[in-house]
């Protein structure tokens, strides 16, 4: 687990300078990197554009679907002022594993290429003169990390991921690289909870630092006015005439820390933004601000032309413009965490996200649709490790994302193997060592497959609400026979509502692949028009059941994945394309949700 994850901040005490840009990059599929010192710097690769994954500048199919060690380098310059400063290399993800060397010096490594990590090169590097940093990357999937997969070795020797999950193998320097100066005293961590006292609130929080210095936490308002201040490291700030965080009516307020004896001078500052806002279960409610809600929105993906699963603010940007046209309040960052740049969008915007780690993939049977095994994935030997993995990253993410007001849950699953009674110990370990990871006791869950329904789950005492994914339409009961298909579904929830629902059901996914520009009157399956059909399917079903708290359609946009006879270079069950422009689809949502209030 990570000591510190704050976002990095600029200040009087703190610098953060971002070395994006084009580093030098090579493969190495012979491992001759470590031979031939590639750790100390090299000139004679390619440059490639940091943050990106690397698979899509190459016109070859060796490299875009390379699979192993990859190695980028680049140069950076410490000033002598940064001298008596702690200096840290911050990697915002590097997928799906790396190793950091300065100068020649091996830092630390890291596993899991959707959550940050810092490198402490203090002790390595050369002030007030060029440094170089070298990552040594690799992309491999197997059981035993995550996302779930394996990686196969072809007859002509070249290795190759084989998925069990559906989107790319997207890989490389991913997100953003920092140089940070820090303070040698200073915030390692914070933590927020809220009450509501009528019109007013108290903020509860707690401080982490690496000393003993007095702590001082002020917080302001949207007009920079002072509404609060608290002394020490665990305090309460009373807030008059709070002005609420809303589900799309967001008000964010400014916590600031200080470390030190002095205001004047400051050992450490700290500041970020935070919403005040209680989220709770209630019966089948999902509340906040005590309010019930409805999610409507999407499943997505960190996905793009040209920068592959690479976070680009013009996307992200584009993706909330669309996603407030058509009247979404909500999405899941389906099927690992997304960049940090993403939440605070959601806290400005008001949106709920669903924050999902990537055990995606824990289910044989997704490797069978994707042409793999038919076997017990919670039986083997790879579960050790992978559960050491799988809660390290819910550790994390937590710890990550837990002061962002948008995170209205965790997913710690997509889609896993319920069924297999193998599943039952692994659940209860996951959820029991991550009961008191978060401070605000913000809802777990994961999603069930359509396999994984009342009857045949064996994990269904463990989510504290239910997420469906759900297909007739697509997977079964297709075209003509989609009335079967309503009926299917129809029967499910009845089960559901007979067994007696206690919380909350949110559709997570459904939908069905559409190529757009595809038209038939009358439709048939792949056109915009059947689409439309499926969607108006399922949104008659949710109408009809009470229980039924949230649809989020799969997907915002058509994406890439792997290639097989399922899929035309993509899945393309996306609303808009994958540039992000309409199908007919979004203008029936455009019209569904924009009737409806923004938080219901
Ligand atoms: C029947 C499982 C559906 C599956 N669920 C996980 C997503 O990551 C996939 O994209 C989606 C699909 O096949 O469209």
């Amino acid at each position: 687990m990570e000591t510190s994850l704050l976002y990095p901040v600029t200040n009087d005490q703190r610098t953060d300078q971002k070395l994006d840009g084009l580093w030098q990059f090579k493969f190495d599929e012979t491992k001759q990197g470590v031979k031939d010192g590639w750790e100390t710097g090299f000139h004679d690769g390619v440059s490639m554009p940091v943050p990106a994954s690397f698979n899509d500048f190459f016109t070859d199919k060796e490299s875009r679907e390379y699979t192993g060690d990859f190695w980028y380098s680049r140069k950076f310059f410490v000033p002598s002022a940064a001298k008596g400063k702690a200096l840290f290399l911050r990697f915002d993800a590097v997928t799906h594993r790396a190793t950091i060397f300065v100068n020649g010096k091996e830092i630390r490594s890291h596993e899991g290429g959707f959550l940050p990590f810092a490198a402490d090169i203090s002790s390595a590097v050369h002030y007030g003169a060029e440094n170089t940093v070298v990552v040594k990357g690799n992309n491999e999937l197997s059981r035993e990390a995550l996302p779930a997969g394996d990686t196969i070795t072809l007859r002509n020797g070249k290795k190759m991921v084989r998925p069990f999950f559906d989107f790319y193998n997207y890989s490389g320097l991913n997100r953003s690289v920092h140089l940070l100066t820090l303070p040698q005293e200073r915030v390692l961590d914070y933590t927020t909870t809220f009450e509501l006292n009528g019109q007013d609130a108290t903020v509860n929080y707690t401080v982490t630092t690496n000393g003993d210095a007095p702590v001082t936490v002020s917080l302001a308002d949207a007009d920079g006015q002072v509404v609060a201040t608290a002394q020490g490291k665990e305090g309460a700030l009373q807030v008059k005439n709070a002005h609420l965080w809303q589900v799309r009516n967001a008000y964010l307020y400014t916590l600031t820390i200080q470390v030190g004896d002095d205001a004047q001078t400051p050992v450490d500052t700290y500041t970020d933004r935070i919403g005040i806002r209680t989220i709770k279960i209630s019966g089948t409610n999902i509340l906040v601000n005590d309010k019930p809600i409805y999610l409507k929105g999407f499943g997505r993906h960190e996905d793009s032309p040209f920068a592959g699963r690479a976070f680009d603010l013009n996307v992200e940007k584009k993706d909330f413009a669309l996603m407030k046209w058509i009247g979404a309040n909500s999405f899941r960052t389906s099927h690992y965490p997304y960049d940090e740049q993403v939440y605070k969008i959601a806290d400005e915007e008001g949106f709920l996200l669903t924050d999902e780690v990537p055990a995606v993939g824990f289910k044989m049977a997704a490797a069978a649709f994707l042409g793999g095994l038919n076997q017990s994935f919670f039986k083997g030997p790879w579960l050790k490790k992978l559960h050491e993995r799988h809660i390290d990253q819910i550790r994390d993410l937590i710890k990550r994302d837990k002061n962002h007001p948008s995170v209205l849950a965790w997913s710690l699953f997509n889609e896993p193997d319920t069924i297999d009674e193998n599943a039952v110990p692994y659940f209860k370990q996951i959820f029991d060592e991550s009961k008191d990871l978060d401070p605000q006791s913000r809802p777990r869950t994961f999603t069930l497959s359509e396999d994984d329904t009342i009857e045949t789950s064996k994990v269904l005492d463990f989510p504290d609400f239910y997420m469906l994914n759900r297909y007739p339409g697509w997977y079964h009961f297709g075209g003509y026979q989609i009335s079967d298909g309503e009926a299917g579904l129809r029967d499910e929830m009845d089960k559901w509502q007979k067994a007696g629902v206690t919380k909350p059901v949110v559709f997570t996914e459904f939908g069905a692949d559409t190529e757009a520009g595809l038209h038939k009157l009358p439709s048939v399956m792949w056109t915009e028009e059947y689409q439309v059909e499926v969607l108006k399917m399922f949104s008659r079903v949710f109408d009809d059941y009470d229980f039924i708290k949230g649809e989020q359609v799969w997907n915002l946009a058509d994406f890439q994945t792997v290639e097989g006879n399922m899929r035309v270079n993509g899945n393309k069950k996306g609303i808009f394309t994958r540039d992000r422009q309409p199908k007919e689809a979004a203008f029936f949502y455009h019209d569904r949700w924009n009737k409806l209030p923004l938080d219901y």
